[in-house]
């Protein structure tokens, strides 16, 4: 496999090969976070991202620091890295054609972006008649995020071919939690990242074969694992974000700091936490142990983490499978209390930061059309659901309160 590796390191056959992965996005958790844990395992990681200067900077030091926000700041060194641009797709295929593992942390938004690249560095295999399994893993804020990234990947390979390549390659769903908020450095390459880490990936899915990725931990059965912590983490975070813009906030440590909000948040996640517990069979005392860490994780005070990063893309986020509105009709179907998630979403709906080109469109939405047809076509819940109106009720008592959009 690794003639790749050879003519990067100029090592020749007396050298055990080392394992190497690409991944996608060079952003803060694919260098905070994957690449730290990847090459700790002793990957080799080439990153293909769009940023030229940080291409340039990785190639050129093919190392970089980063610093754990904890009282110490302790600095750990990512060594044996190198980028390629994304748009170098010949470069990228070829690399895929030679490696155990491509993994991304792009932003689901952008997976159908990088499919094609990844297609024909499958097909490149195919030709090589490489038969070495190839693992790809999404590490984004979704469920089931790996098995979308195949399904716009297999758009670019030919149905006749799509059999052998599932014996082949894989796509583990996977969960990953770290909060790496946006930051800026003298050094770009640097990056500040909570203590905390957990990265949950789908063994069932597994083909055999990848080497150890130390800190990851496979579980047969990811559904319970991926929804704890996007409904926990997740949705505890962007009502935060949420909430903490509407009163006037800018970073989530100062949101935390204000108990009336902070019971807010923490009754949004014991709302989750029942719907989750009922699911998923949880043990409760440790999901409200859980819950208390994740308030402690938002609070760090070694970090400061902007509300419009924790609330940006709100269509994403008030999408029907992510974090908001999914728990809220999850918690509605088992006959749960759902009145503290009802209430963040309308908050979302309110989020109009005008940078974020999501929140852009849709205050512009709700303008043009009205809340109720937002909560249809936006949010998935039709004018039929009893969750609908109670989000619109909402939302009005909080237009009053804060007037902010004069609703028509
Ligand atoms: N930051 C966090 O706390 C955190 C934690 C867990 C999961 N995540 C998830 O990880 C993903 C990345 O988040 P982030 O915070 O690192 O964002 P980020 O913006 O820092 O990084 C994303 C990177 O992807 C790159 N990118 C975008 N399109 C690309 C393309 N077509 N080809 C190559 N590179 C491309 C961007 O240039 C950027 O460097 C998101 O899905 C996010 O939800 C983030
Ligand atoms: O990345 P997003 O936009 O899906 O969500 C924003 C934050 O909630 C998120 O990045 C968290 O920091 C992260 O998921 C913690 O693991």
């Amino acid at each position: 496999m690794n003639a790749l590796h050879h003519e990067l390191s100029g090592s020749r056959d007396s050298q055990p090969h080392r394992p190497n992965a690409v991944h996608f996005g060079a952003g803060n958790i694919g260098r905070g976070f994957i690449g730290l844990l990847l090459t700790k395992s002793n990957y080799d990681v080439c990153f293909v991202t769009r940023n030229k200067k940080k291409i340039s900077l990785l190639k050129q030091r093919k190392q970089y620091p980063v610093y754990i926000a904890n009282q110490t700041n302790d600095k750990q060194l990512v060594q044996n890295v190198t980028a390629i641009s994304t748009k170098n797709k010949a470069a990228v295929a070829r690399r895929i054609a030679n490696t155990n593992l491509v993994t991304t942390a792009v932003g689901v938004s952008n997976l159908p972006n990088i499919a094609d690249k990844i297609a024909l560095g499958i097909r490149q295999r195919l030709q090589n008649n490489c038969i070495e399994p190839l693992h790809i893993i999404a590490c984004e804020n979704a469920l089931a995020a790996s098995s979308k990234l195949k399904k716009y990947v297999y758009e670019h390979i030919p149905e006749d071919l799509h059999e052998k390549v599932d014996r082949y390659v894989s796509f583990p769903n996977a969960a990953v939690d770290r909060i790496v908020p946006l930051q800026h450095h003298e050094d770009p390459l640097a990056v500040t990242v909570e203590p905390y880490f957990e990265w949950v990936i789908d063994r069932s899915a597994m083909l055999g074969g990848l080497p150890e990725i130390q800190g990851v931990k496979m579980v047969d059965s990811l559904e319970a694992f991926i929804e704890r912590k996007l409904f926990t983490v997740n949705t505890g975070h962007c009502c935060a974000a949420y909430l903490g813009y509407l009163n006037g906030y800018t970073t989530i440590q100062e949101v935390m700091a204000d108990p009336r909000l902070t019971m807010e948040i923490e009754k949004v996640m014991q709302e989750t936490g029942n719907m989750l517990i009922e699911k998923h069979d949880l043990d409760e005392p440790k999901h409200k142990i859980y819950i208390k860490k994740i308030l402690k994780r938002f609070k760090n005070p070694n970090l400061t983490d902007k509300i419009v990063r924790v609330g940006r893309s709100p269509i994403r986020k008030l999408s029907l499978n992510d974090r908001l509105v999914k728990p809220a009709l999850l918690s509605h179907d088992l006959g749960l209390d759902a009145s503290n998630l009802t209430k963040a979403i309308a908050a979302g709906l309110l989020f109009d930061y005008p940078k974020d080109p999501e929140a852009k469109q849709l205050k512009q939405a709700i303008r043009k059309n009205g809340v109720h047809h937002v909560i249809n076509k936006y949010l998935g819940i039709p004018h039929s659901h009893p969750i609908h109106q109670k989000i619109v009720n909402r939302y009005n008592e909080f237009n009053e309160k804060f007037r902010l959009v004069k609703e028509a």
